[in-house]
């Protein structure tokens, strides 16, 4: 595939990822393109659809898998989340670092694409630190909240094998997560913005 290179960020659901993606596409206007995932589970305040999310239900996503429109798609924590072809489409037409912000299932399904993507983990500092923020964002019931930390403690013994992820990012204090990440990518915002001049 040609044009520049997309970024996967995946890690323990509250570990940062949509923080640091928001404020990286903000300061970075016309360089990235997000991957809007489709999801079966409810928007939460805030979010909007085709935005955040393509919000659907179970039966019209997975007729959307069986008619191969999914790169990749995953289970968590009673959803489904999946990346089609069309949301990376979307944003390679116009010739954006495309990045996608997916579970480390969908990483391990991605590696069997020829997406060849950077492929960053961002992770929290400790599971106290992770249980506060996710208790902090008031997102999830009691129940959701212990099948996410659940998740979190396969996903941060998963991202310290070799060779998952290109760089392990540890977000704790948030502008040294942020600087470390804007190097991880410079080389490709730079392509981008050499491209546009
Ligand atoms: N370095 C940080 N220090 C303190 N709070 C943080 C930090 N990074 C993120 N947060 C807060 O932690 C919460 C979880 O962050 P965020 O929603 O970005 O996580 P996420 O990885 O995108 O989660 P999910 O995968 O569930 O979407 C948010 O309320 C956010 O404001
Ligand atoms: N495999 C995929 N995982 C995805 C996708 N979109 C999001 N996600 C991951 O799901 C969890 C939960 O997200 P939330 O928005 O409900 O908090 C998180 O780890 C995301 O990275 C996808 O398309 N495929």
């Amino acid at each position: 595939m040609s044009g520049p290179r997309p970024v996967v960020l995946s890690g323990p659901s509250g570990a940062g990822k949509s923080t640091l993606l928001k404020r990286l596409m903000k300061e970075h206007e016309g360089v990235f393109g997000f991957s809007v995932s489709h999801t079966t589970r409810n928007p939460r305040p805030g979010e909007k659809d085709g935005k955040d999310y393509h919000f659907t239900t179970k039966e019209a996503m997975q007729d959307g898998i069986d008619n191969g429109e999914f790169i990749e798609n995953a289970e968590f924590s009673g959803n489904m989340y999946g990346t089609s072809k069309a949301a990376i489409e979307d944003v390679r037409a116009k010739n954006l670092i495309c990045i996608l912000d997916v579970d480390i299932q969908g990483v391990k399904r991605i590696k069997e694409t020829d997406l060849d993507p950077i492929y960053i983990s961002i992770q929290p500092p400790s599971m106290e630190v992770l249980e506060k923020r996710l208790r902090d964002r008031q997102t999830e019931t009691e129940e959701s909240l212990q099948t996410r930390l659940e998740a979190a403690r396969i996903d941060m013994e998963l991202s310290k094998e070799p060779g998952v992820f290109d760089v392990v990012i540890i977000n704790d204090d948030l502008e040294k997560a942020y600087e470390e990440l804007k190097e991880i990518l410079d080389e490709e915002i730079k392509k981008v913005q050499e491209a546009k001049s």
